[in-house]
């Protein structure tokens, strides 16, 4: 059966032919009857075939590339048209984990914009010759023809195709395999398939779904961050580049990296995880930069163990030392790596460049986030507004977030034991982290009650642990005092003894 495109393309062709024998008679006819003719016969040729095509061909020019008004085209009718279509190709895509269904060759679909219908059509020339050819584009040469009426011209090249392109992009965003990158070091960056960054395809379930903290921060973050994908435009018309940055800070355990995962679902975009202490020099950052791509997120985890970013590493030396609340082994030893290794030649000026210099503009639509125990340990130059334009606090575990855990892991909202719990997070400190491993189910047998007067005990014993830190301090610190107050005494007595010693020597 002839597509639409494909019957009103013969009229066309029926109406060629009698063109071209009337112009091989032409000289026959009185010139008067000339000019009527091709009066007539445009407006014959105009009633029987009103419409216009439009061709959008998969390989344009010398490319060896798919076009891409093509594949957004593609996806768009994938997305919109292809249930209309009787005869679908299957497309298997992203590890085996979905099929995507397109129109077969030869197919046709209806559309319709701002109630104009339109017809595209899928399409394919194959070349008369036998030939093998390297390049699929000279063996099959595919296209997407799109008819609708003439009177509607002006409406479907300015807003329909864009219209069109537009959204084919943003499902091509949407369903992308999305990657975690993470930063080779320079000896790795040249050789056969060598590169500056590895990656494996990003899969973290954290949402902000299942991200526990108070909902109103929660709202205010996620609109944050919409609000920032979509202003491409007003990022153009202020003049900046169109990144913004993140300082997520709070001792371990409160979500910071979680936040990050769902801030990558939330948007879809990539992540970078900048391994910091791995990049030699300022060089080395801006060239890594440069190899990220848009719509990604560039992620420095603890950015004050990576790097001596405050220019007192002689004052970092003494605080290792000093007692450590949130001391995490993986992190001191990240310290000490850095403290033995300082190739590591990236400076604070250099970290700065590369969040606001010129070569941050290149490439757009990016988010920057550093993490941090220590938001106290930074450099001021570092974190100020602009560079760090969101400063978000996780903390531990108050009573809304304890809710939404609650919700997430043993799907209640409310329950007798949540008063209790309520009263004992006000008066002690726990992780979301901590209380999410006290509420998660080990067994089937484990129910609500169970979970919670599990969390109780948990609480319970942190708060006894706290009282007795704090106890134990207070002894350590009074000990400490009358040690120096000892030592006081011992010394003022001793110079007493001496200045008296002094008085005799002078009165003999
Ligand atoms: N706010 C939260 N909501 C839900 N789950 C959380 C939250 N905070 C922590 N968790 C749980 O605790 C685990 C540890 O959290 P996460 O790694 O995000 O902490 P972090 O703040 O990055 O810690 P660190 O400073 O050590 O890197 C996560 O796997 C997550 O399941
Ligand atoms: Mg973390």
């Amino acid at each position: 059966m002839m597509t639409m495109g494909e019957t009103w393309g013969s009229l066309g062709s029926a109406m060629a032919t009698i063109m071209f024998v009337w112009t091989m008679y032409k000289n026959y006819f009185p010139p008067e009857l000339n000019g009527q003719i091709i009066r007539y016969s445009q407006k014959i040729k105009s009633f029987i075939h009103p419409y216009i095509q439009i061709t959008i061909p998969e390989y344009q020019g010398d490319g060896f590339e798919r076009s891409k008004a093509y594949i957004a085209i593609e996806r768009y009718l994938d997305k919109n048209s292809s249930k209309q279509a009787r005869r679908l190709k299957a497309n298997v895509v992203q590890d085996f984990e979905s099929v995507v269904l397109s129109m077969e060759d030869h197919e046709e679909v209806t559309d319709e914009y701002k109630s104009i219908k339109l017809w595209w059509s899928s399409s394919q020339d194959i070349p008369n010759r036998q030939s093998i050819s390297f390049y699929p584009r000279e063996d099959e040469k595919r296209y997407f023809m799109l008819t609708f009426h003439k009177r509607h011209r002006e409406f479907i090249t300015k807003n329909y195709l864009k219209h069109v392109l537009d959204e084919g992009k943003d499902i091509a965003v949407r369903e992308r395999q999305r990657k975690l990158y993470t930063n080779n070091k320079s000896e790795n960056w040249y050789g056969y398939k060598r590169s500056m960054w590895s990656h494996v395809v990003f899969k973290h379930p954290a949402t902000f779904g299942t991200l526990a903290m108070e909902p109103k921060k929660k709202q205010e973050i996620m609109d944050d961050l919409i609000t920032f994908s979509k202003a491409e435009e007003y990022y153009a018309k202020v003049g900046k580049a169109w990144k913004r940055g993140y300082l997520l800070y709070g001792p371990p355990g409160t979500g910071k990296s979680t936040m990050i995962a769902a801030m990558a679902n939330l948007l879809k975009y990539d992540v970078y995880d900048l391994e910091l202490t791995a990049v030699k020099d300022n060089t080395e950052l801006r060239k890594l930069l440069i190899d990220t791509s848009s719509k990604s997120i560039i992620v420095i985890e603890d950015i004050d163990c990576s790097l001596d970013l405050t220019g007192q590493r002689e004052k970092k030396k003494e605080q290792k030392d000093d007692k450590n609340e949130n001391k995490d082994p993986a992190k001191t030893e990240m310290m000490k790596q850095m403290e033995e290794n300082k190739s590591s030649q990236v400076t604070l000026s250099g970290l700065l460049n590369f969040i606001d210099g010129l070569w941050s503009a290149c490439g757009e639509e990016r988010l920057i986030v550093f993490t941090t125990n220590h938001v106290e340990k930074l450099d001021p130059a570092l974190i100020r507004r602009g560079r760090m334009d969101r400063h978000i606090e996780l903390s531990y575990c108050g009573f809304e977030a304890f809710k939404e855990l609650a919700k997430i892991y043993l799907s209640i909202e409310s329950h007798y034991l949540f008063a209790q719990v309520g009263l004992l997070l006000e008066e002690t400190n726990m992780t979301p982290a901590d209380v999410a491993e006290n509420l998660m189910p080990k067994s089937t047998a484990e129910g609500a009650d169970f979970c919670l007067e599990r969390l109780i005990k948990a609480l319970e014993q942190a708060k006894e642990d706290a009282r007795l830190k704090v106890e134990e301090e207070a002894k350590v610190k009074a000990e400490k005092e009358e040690k120096l107050r000892a030592n006081k005494e011992e010394d003022e007595k001793e110079k007493g003894k001496q200045d008296t010693t002094v008085d005799e020597v002078k009165n003999t």
